[in-house]
């Protein structure tokens, strides 16, 4: 597992220097071709297969794509620089109105999608509306290391958050987490892949309750088990 996890490094750190001298190559270009290439990155959606893939993963993926054929599920696209959200929804709940209009948030990308293919987190995410449930397909990279050879916790919380955020905003809209809770029960190997399993249990006003497990690609290894609290954004209120 791990020898093949190197391998597939040392093809993306080559394709990354190819990728690296790309860059440099376009920062000399004419400005207007610089925002073409921006525009093209921003509307690119990162939950479909890419090299990086294992066999595992897009067997997984093209099941599930079969399964969107009739409707009862539908795959979630994913950007970089934009919310699924409409961002309207939250603009009540940022701190500095000046810092969504402005420049301030140019930098800004979404904290699972910052690294580069394979190296981080690779997953997409579906979701069951009628059933209020979704599964999320996740390959955690070598950059999500904790002890080693295996995925820190905290990338595991992460993509158990985000799994949970699409499954709550099937009936919530624009939601944030208030509560997280989980248990690790296995270590996960680096590189290996994940399917997240959410549900919506309850919803009680504005309080969407949510839980999930975390198990192999065979479904025999239950790696976690965990439950959240997501509150819908009142759009009277504001963070401040
Ligand atoms: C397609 C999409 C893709 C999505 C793809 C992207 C997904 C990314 C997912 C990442 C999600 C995040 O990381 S979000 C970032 C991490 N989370 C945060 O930063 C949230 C920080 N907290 C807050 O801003 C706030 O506390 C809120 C928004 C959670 C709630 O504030 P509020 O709106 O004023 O609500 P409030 O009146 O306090 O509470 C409403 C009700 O919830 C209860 N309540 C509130 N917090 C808690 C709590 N921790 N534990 C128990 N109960 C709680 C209250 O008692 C009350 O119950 P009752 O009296 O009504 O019974």
């Amino acid at each position: 597992m791990l020898r093949s996890c190197t391998a597939g490094l040392r093809s993306l750190w080559a394709l990354r220097g190819r990728r690296e001298g790309a860059a440099r190559l376009s920062a000399d270009l004419q400005p207007a071709r610089r925002l073409f290439s921006t525009e093209k990155a921003v509307h690119k959606d990162w939950a479909l297969p890419n090299p990086s893939w294992s066999k595992d993963l897009k067997l997984l993926f093209d099941q599930f794509m079969k399964k969107c054929e009739d409707g009862s599920w539908e795959r979630l696209p994913s950007c970089k620089h934009t919310c699924t959200y409409k961002s309207e929804d939250f603009k009540t709940y940022f701190l500095d109105p000046q810092l969504v209009e402005g420049e301030g948030l140019s930098q800004a990308q979404l904290f699972t999608r910052g690294f580069e293919d394979g190296l981080g987190f690779e997953y997409v995410i579906f979701n069951n509306n009628d059933e209020k449930r979704t599964v999320c397909l996740f390959q955690g990279g070598p950059y999500l290391q904790g002890i080693p050879g295996f995925l820190h916790g905290g990338a595991i919380a992460t993509m158990i958050d985000v799994a949970f955020g699409s499954c709550a905003a099937i009936s919530g809209g624009a939601v944030m987490t208030a509560n997280l809770n989980i248990n690790f029960k296995r270590p996960v190997p680096l590189c290996s892949v994940l399917v997240i399993h959410s549900q919506l249990d309850k919803l009680e006003g504005r309080k969407l309750f949510v839980s999930c497990n975390v198990r192999s690609v065979d479904e025999k290894t239950l790696y976690s088990e965990a439950t959240g609290l997501f509150i819908k954004l009142d759009p009277k209120k504001s963070s401040t």
